[in-house]
């Protein structure tokens, strides 16, 4: 069983244009995916294309004019508001994306004995700091006297010390130097290597595929293949899905194809395959009907063309 389990997740948001026309969007269409324990699950995929938005369902903190419709099981078990909130930050945790998360008014040391769950809270902060190299005299300072690196460091010790089964990272690396970034992924594969099941959001596929077991490609608000990492590989012949492969072939090491076109905006989505207006392979039948996700050689691809 997957410890995390998302069923045909829909989100939309209302929203009022000109002339109090309301308009909907359709930002994420039936989007499954799971998550296992042990396991790294990299999610990759070009801006706006419903990353953050997952984690925020997952965290149950989307607008309050977002509408969803769908399941997600945590454990095998329905989560309900009710239980999103009290599982939130104990066994679901977040690694934000930005450090503004933490409290600029609280010494950090304090912000993360708040979070231990079980033993004494202030040897498991030492604890936790000492493992991420942050030094005694750190415990006391604000979050604006750290370095990018020590910041980073601290969001770390939050989630490791609340004990959370399930962590979720929000593309934890731009901005940050290569041994801050390689820092932090071998953070991620320690938590994984616990047992707990990762979910790390990023732009960055190239250092994605050096930690995660598995990629989920996202285009246009849902999943369109879900690989093992050893897919990713030569000129993309493992890969199942047409976007997926350009994508992997647009990277600069390898062939620098970009792809034409561009990922279609929430307000107009086509009513085929959402990838269809720039996919090479397309048919009719694409154009007319959204493809299931269907599993496929050990992965799964959302394509009716797909081998
Ligand atoms: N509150 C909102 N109201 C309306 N649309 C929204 C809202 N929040 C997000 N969206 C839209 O939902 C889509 C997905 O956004 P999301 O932030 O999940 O993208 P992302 O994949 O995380 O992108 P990035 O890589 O830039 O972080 C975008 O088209 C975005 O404009
Ligand atoms: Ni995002």
């Amino acid at each position: 069983m997957s410890i995390l389990e998302v069923k045909k997740l829909s989100i939309s948001f209302q929203q009022y244009g000109s002339g109090l026309k309301r308009q909907t969007l359709d930002v994420m269409s039936e989007l499954s995916i799971e998550l296992e324990e042990g396991e790294i699950l990299a999610i990759v995929g070009a801006s706006g294309s419903g990353k953050s938005l997952l984690a925020h369902a997952l965290l149950g903190i989307l607008p309050e004019n977002a509408k969803t419709t769908g399941t997600i099981l945590f454990e095998g078990e329905e989560l309900t508001e009710e239980r999103l909130v009290a599982l939130r930050g104990k066994e679901i945790a977040l690694i934000p994306q930005s450090v503004n998360f933490l409290d600029p008014l609280m010494q950090v040391g304090k912000q993360v004995r708040q979070s231990v769950k079980k033993g004494d809270a202030h040897s498991a902060q030492r604890a936790v700091f000492d493992r991420y190299h942050l030094q005694e005299h750190v415990d006391k300072m604000y979050p604006f006297q750290l370095s990018g690196g020590m910041a980073r460091r601290t969001l770390l010790s939050t989630a490791a010390v609340s004990g959370a089964k399930v962590i979720i990272a929000d593309e934890p690396t731009p901005g940050l130097d290569e041994v801050v970034i390689q820092e932090a992924l071998t953070n991620f594969r320690e938590f994984a290597n616990d047992g707990c099941a990762v979910m790390l959001i990023t732009h960055d596929i190239e250092s994605a595929l050096t930690i995660a077991d598995k990629i989920a490609v996202f285009y246009a608000g849902t999943v369109v293949e879900i690989a093992s990492v050893n897919d990713f590989t030569g000129k993309g012949e493992k890969l199942r899905h047409p976007y997926s492969k350009a994508l992997w072939n647009a990277l600069p090491q390898n062939e620098f194809i970009p792809i034409p076109g561009s990922q279609p905006q929430s307000s107009e989505l086509p009513p085929g395959c959402l990838f269809a207006p720039r996919c090479p392979l397309a048919t009719k039948e694409c154009t007319e009907a959204r493809p299931d996700m269907r599993e496929l050689r050990e992965g799964k691809v959302r394509c009716i063309d797909a081998t």
